[in-house]
């Protein structure tokens, strides 16, 4: 059974989960596992000097959760569709399964970041992310001041750290229309699955 990991990551509001799910409707046999499903409890987050619970790191995370996941998809990919409801199609042991991980911090945990046979990050300028950050209701709600006091320095710390670790990176302008961004995609992941039914 053949099967190919590809990692969206890319700032907070940089379209992630967008993307994702357009690819999930376009890939047959693939799935999404989203970062975004393992936040820790609230009552888990520290707080910093500034009352600023701080969510945009690593130890925010469940990540052991996280990576029990996709071993279990890597074990098993039909049987965690079934799980998950969704339909697997008929391939004769020829088909590629597809699994999508998403998430701001994919890249910055080294045994994630070890399983990606494909790596996308999405990019957005300050500006842009700042505003649709402020449409976007989390819970718990982001305080006032939390995206220059919390999220934009710990973007950046985040990003020198990713850049410093991982290679093998394709940058997406998340300024592209949802449309064009998830052609481009689409179109490269379907060249991955031909590379991958050709292979013996
Ligand atoms: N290419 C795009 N162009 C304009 N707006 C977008 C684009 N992609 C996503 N959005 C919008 O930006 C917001 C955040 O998108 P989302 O996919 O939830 O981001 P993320 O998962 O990275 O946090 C949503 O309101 C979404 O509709
Ligand atoms: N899902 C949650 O429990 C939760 C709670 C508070 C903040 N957040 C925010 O989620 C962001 C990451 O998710 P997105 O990339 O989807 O925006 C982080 O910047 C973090 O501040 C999430």
């Amino acid at each position: 059974m053949k099967r190919l990991i590809v990692g969206v990551g890319g700032m907070t509001n940089g379209g992630k989960s967008t993307l994702s799910k357009g690819l999930q409707q376009k890939i047959s046999n693939s799935c999404i596992i989203a970062q975004d499903s393992y936040f820790k409890d609230e009552s888990a987050i520290p707080v910093d000097n500034n009352g600023f619970k701080q969510y945009d790191m690593l130890d925010a995370l469940e990540m052991d959760m996280m990576m029990r996941d996709v071993g279990s998809w890597q074990r098993d990919p039909n049987w965690f569709l079934r799980q998950r409801g969704l339909n697997t199609t008929q391939n004769n042991g020829t088909g590629v399964f597809v699994l999508i991980v998403e998430g701001f911090l994919i890249f910055n945990y080294r045994p994630l970041n070890e399983v990606f046979d494909k790596r996308y990050f999405m990019e957005i300028p300050y500006h842009v992310c700042k505003t649709r950050r402020s449409s976007r209701v989390y819970s718990p709600p982001d305080p006032p001041g939390y995206f220059d006091g919390h999220v934009w320095p710990m973007y950046l710390k985040n990003r020198q750290e990713m850049e410093r670790t991982v290679s093998g990176i394709v940058f997406l302008d998340g300024l592209k229309s949802k449309e064009e961004l998830l052609a481009a995609v689409n179109n490269d992941i379907h060249q991955e699955i031909e590379k991958l039914r050709e292979k013996a």
